[in-house]
């Protein structure tokens, strides 16, 4: 009897020789396979209490046995009247059930005082058709209910813990960590792999403790082998499910909480859908009901299946008996379906699925970018846009080969607010393309769409010939991004940085150290390469974001505001270093000082929402070439006369912004002419004539094309569920 089963039950434990024998047994066993009140005596009450939603009773005549004989009968008088069968000795009666337990009808009790030991032998679920068989003793089934009762609050803990995985995930992706590893070309498999591996060091060791102290502890388990599995195929698709629970929950104590919730609500439902059914469900189908409860809720959560795999473990309502005659659970009873096979291959499909929706998702299926895209509006033709032949030939060009970045009519909308329209330029090697705009021009969103990680709503970009629509993760491979906040874990130091993403890049051994520290040279962090990033100064932590971005020496380089918040020294030293590398990459950077961009362009794109102007820095110089005239004007009095001066040269004009400041057309005047004016009014002894800056040409087309202020622009941004509904129906 060894290899039987036992079931631990409260039944036994709970069981007093004056309580009618249907309360401790309800629960485990339902009442109308017990006792009928029919069958009864007249005293007996009619259910085991007034409450109307008790189960109705059959009545049942076949018989209960017992030892010793009459044992029943002191239960208590409802019951006095089964039809009893008793044995007038404990080791008959085992020898009986345990020779008989397949065609027994109901069960019986036998209670050996002498030994100290008591068996419950119950009927099956399904009353006279499947019988099954339960063994133990009262002692051991207390000690084991008392060991479980003391340790599940913190195995339960334990099997929720995962969710607290979502915590570092979201933590990454909201300070854009996980966006910058990912657009800095990461291969997404490796990525999240390794942060499978690491976090399940913990599921591993906790695995093994848990199923030590089971056996250690108690020999109430069944197959503790196969748990051992479980618990592990547990605790990674767990773990994949909290990482997954990142994608649509951005906060880190959200994404925790919801894991958390969900696998917790999905539990409750579990054990209830349990309770539920072997309590009030017809008895004739309450197993298939229960299974039913299982398959359903296992393919939704993978907590339902190590719950299965728990109650498998310690037949809990007898699911590792299976009637018929099989003698003993083998190791191929228990991996059947219906044992511990249901909970393993549902693990394994979950961790297979939740694996690749994170695949999925982070390299960008094609699928998943149509999902993505939006609004079904901007398949419709747009207005043409006012011609204008800068523009227009850099469009036409955009597509051409030679580029290493192509943006081809790239459009990106939130709600009705247009951030960006039809953006078409190239890049070619050895270029560094500025884009310069005013605050909400759309710069960050153009080189988010860049990056892949927005998806235009219209059109596409190219990176060395591979779409970032159709093809994201090949046109990552060729991409370095450095976001407009730096994107650095805290937590490593500035050379544990460069070698988790030089790996993930695919670099290792010498080629991995060498190229590391020539970076660490090349951008002058070799003095902090042993320093945490988070204890970085802000330019030494742009000057990572970009070493980051400069891993695996990608053709095309993103840079968000390069060197916004920095000190002047710093900034030259991140222009020239940039300068280093530039020499035959396509960089795109997009800044707000026009400082940097006259230091670092090499083509130059003037952008608010549409590109306004476009050109290489000498090109926008001699289209808008003016010069610039600036008198020391002190009164009112002076300004009036610097006007009527002013008014005397042709094409010359007072700058909007400064009273005295004018700018005079270079083609109308002639420099040694201007001069020659100016040198005759004697009313102006100080004055300035210099060469337009990038910064008043800047102006002059913002001025001219009439650009607002991004707060005056109307916004009205719909929910994203409503954008994805319309984007599910548009897919269907
Ligand atoms: N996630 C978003 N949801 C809704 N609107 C957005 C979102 N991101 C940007 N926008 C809007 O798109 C427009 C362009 O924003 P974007 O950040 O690209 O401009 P920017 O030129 O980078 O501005 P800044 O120079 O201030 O960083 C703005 O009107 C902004 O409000």
């Amino acid at each position: 009897m060894g290899n039987r089963p036992h079931s631990f039950t409260k039944v036994l434990g709970g069981l007093q020789p004056e309580q009618p024998l249907y309360l401790p047994l309800s629960g485990i066993i339902p009442t109308e396979y017990i006792f009928s009140p029919s069958a009864a005596s007249s005293s007996a009450p009619a259910s085991p209490s007034s409450n109307s939603s008790t189960p109705a009773y059959t009545t049942i005549t076949a018989p209960i046995y017992e030892f010793p004989p009459g044992i029943i009968s002191t239960l208590g008088s409802s019951i006095a009247s089964v039809n009893a069968s008793n044995f007038t000795d404990a080791a008959t009666f085992t020898q009986y059930i345990d020779e008989n337990y397949a065609s027994i009808p109901i069960g019986g009790v036998s209670f050996d005082l002498a030994a100290g030991s008591s068996i419950l032998a119950q009927s099956g679920i399904e009353y006279y058709v499947q019988p099954r068989y339960i063994n133990g003793s009262l002692s051991l089934t207390t000690k084991h209910l008392a060991f479980w009762n003391g340790w599940s609050p913190f195995v339960q803990l334990w099997l929720f813990s995962p969710a607290f995985l979502a915590l570092y995930v979201a933590k990454e992706r909201e300070s854009s960590v996980k966006t910058m590893q990912l657009s800095n070309g990461l291969n997404p498999v490796g990525l999240w792999l390794g942060h499978l591996l690491f976090d399940s060091i913990p599921t591993f060791i906790m695995a093994t403790l848990v199923v030590i102290l089971f056996a250690v502890l108690t020999d109430k388990f069944f197959g503790l082998g196969i748990l051992w599995l479980i618990l592990v195929l547990h605790g990674i698709t767990g773990t994949l499910l909290a990482y997954c629970m990142t994608l649509v929950v951005v906060s880190p104590l959200s994404a925790f909480a919801a894991t958390a919730a969900y696998q917790i609500i999905m539990f409750m439902l579990y054990l209830a859908g349990y309770l539920l059914t072997y309590t009030y469900a017809n008895p004739a189908y309450a197993n298939g009901m229960v299974k039913a409860i299982h398959f359903t809720l296992s393919f939704l959560s993978p907590v339902a299946s190590v719950t299965r795999a728990g109650i498998v473990s310690v037949n809990l309502f007898s699911l590792l008996c299976d009637g018929g005659d099989s003698e003993h659970v083998s190791s191929s009873t228990m991996i059947g379906i219906d044992h511990y096979g249901g909970p393993i291959l549902y693990l394994i499909l979950q961790s297979i699925a939740l694996f690749t929706l994170l695949f999925w998702v982070d390299s960008g299926s094609v699928l998943f970018q149509r999902l993505r895209r939006a609004h079904e509006e901007l398949t419709a033709p747009e207005p043409e846009l006012p011609f204008k032949e800068d523009i227009d030939l850099e469009a036409a060009a955009a597509s051409s080969p030679n580029n290493l970045l192509q943006v081809l009519d790239a459009t990106k909308r939130y709600g009705t607010n247009t951030a960006v329209d039809r953006l078409s330029f190239g890049v070619a090697p050895g270029t560094v393309f500025c884009m310069v705009g005013p605050n909400g021009a759309g710069k960050t969103t153009s080189i988010n769409m860049m990056s892949g990680n927005i998806v235009p709503d219209r059109g596409d970009v190219l990176i060395n010939k591979a779409s970032i629509v159709k093809d994201l993760w090949k046109a990552r491979i060729s991409l370095g991004v450095c976001p407009q906040f730096s994107a650095i874990d805290a937590q490593l130091s500035v050379r544990e940085h460069l070698t988790i993403y030089s790996r993930l890049k695919g670099l290792n051994g010498q080629e991995l150290d060498s190229s590391i520290d020539s970076l660490l040279v090349t951008t002058g962090l070799h003095l902090y390469s042993d320093r945490l990033a988070g204890k970085l100064s802000g330019g030494n932590q742009r000057k990572l974001s970009l070493a980051t971005a400069l891993i695996g020496n990608p053709p095309v380089i993103l840079i968000d505001e390069f060197s916004t918040g920095i000190d002047a020294k710093i900034k030259r030293e991140m222009w020239q270093l940039l300068r280093t590398v530039a020499t035959s990459k396509a960089f795109v950077i997009t800044t707000h000082s026009m400082e940097e961009a006259a230091a670092l362009a090499t083509k130059v794109g003037i952008l608010a929402v549409r590109l306004l102007a476009v050109g290489t820095t000498e090109g926008l110089s001699s289209r808008y070439a003016t010069y610039e005239v600036h008198f020391t004007s002190r009164t009112t009095e002076d300004i009036a006369c610097a006007e009527r001066l002013v008014a005397t040269i042709p094409g010359a004009r007072m700058v909007d912004d400064l009273a005295t400041r004018f700018e005079v057309p270079t083609a109308s005047v002639p420099l040694a002419e201007l001069f020659h004016t100016l040198a005759l009014q004697e009313d102006f002894p100080e004055y300035t004539i210099e060469k337009a800056t990038l910064e008043s040409m800047f102006l002059k087309v913002i001025r001219e094309n009439n650009v607002q202020e991004e707060d005056r622009r109307a916004h009205h941004v719909r929910h994203w569920w409503s954008g994805l509904f319309r984007r599910l129906v548009k897919l269907l």
